[in-house]
């Protein structure tokens, strides 16, 4: 069984997929991850990162370890993991993410680990796990996904906004839900809110 959470930007969707992967006792995949692993290999070597021929070969030895408790990313014996949700990363990633050829390396990644898992990200249903049977995709407003955001990260709540509003607007074509995903809006819910009503669905 292969269980798809997409959504916009801070919509909840790791933090969601690991509560329901738990519940399922089955491992999460946070696609997200390897596209930030990318670029901070990117950012790390002084790579340009439009050019896939400068970031793939800096790839050979990444490695997601998706976990119920919690995705890591390995470069060979190195844990990226900690270094993947810096301001510089966030910055750059939707350059990167944009890339044919590293979508292609990351989807084949995603598609090499068996199942059953819960997959998160943007386009887990629509492109990565298309015959998935269940699969959902979470929103909310920008102004309350800067507001669970800000809880994170000492920002002000008006510049997570923007910068959300911002990733949006850039990762808008490979972001829209599954014609057969059903949308939740989390804003009302509390996480475990959001994790019981995709439960409900999966029962
Ligand atoms: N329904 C909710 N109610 C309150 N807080 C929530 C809810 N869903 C998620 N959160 C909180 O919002 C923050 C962002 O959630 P999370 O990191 O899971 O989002 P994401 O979609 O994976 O983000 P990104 O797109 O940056 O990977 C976290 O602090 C999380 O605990
Ligand atoms: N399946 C995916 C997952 C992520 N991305 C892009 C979108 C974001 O800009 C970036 C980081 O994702 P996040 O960790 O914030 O979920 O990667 C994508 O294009 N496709």
């Amino acid at each position: 069984m292969i269980v798809t959470i997409d959504g916009v930007a801070a919509s909840g969707k790791s933090s969601v997929s690991s509560g329901v992967a738990q519940a399922l006792g089955v491992p999460y995949v946070s696609s997200g991850l390897l596209y930030r692993a990318v670029t901070l290999l990117g950012l790390e070597a002084g790579a340009d990162l439009a050019q896939p021929g400068a970031l793939l070969p800096l790839l050979s030895g990444v490695r997601l370890e998706p976990l119920a408790s919690g995705n890591r990313v390995w470069n060979a014996v190195h844990d990226l993991t900690a270094d993947l949700h810096s301001t510089r990363v966030d910055t750059g990633v939707s350059v990167v993410a944009a890339l044919p050829e590293i979508r292609e390396w990351v989807d084949a990644q995603l598609r090499a680990l068996p199942a059953p898992l819960v997959a998160e990200g943007r386009d887990m249903g629509t492109n990565v796990f298309p015959h998935a049977p269940h699969k959902f995709y979470l929103t909310a407003s920008p102004r309350v996904r800067a507001e669970r955001r800000a809880r994170e990260r000492p920002e002000d709540i008006p510049a997570i906004e923007a910068a959300l509003t911002e990733r949006d607007r850039q990762d808008t074509t490979q972001s829209a839900p599954a014609p057969d995903a059903r949308i939740i809006d989390t804003g009302p819910l509390t996480l475990q809110g959001v994790i019981d009503t995709i439960l409900e669905h999966l029962r």
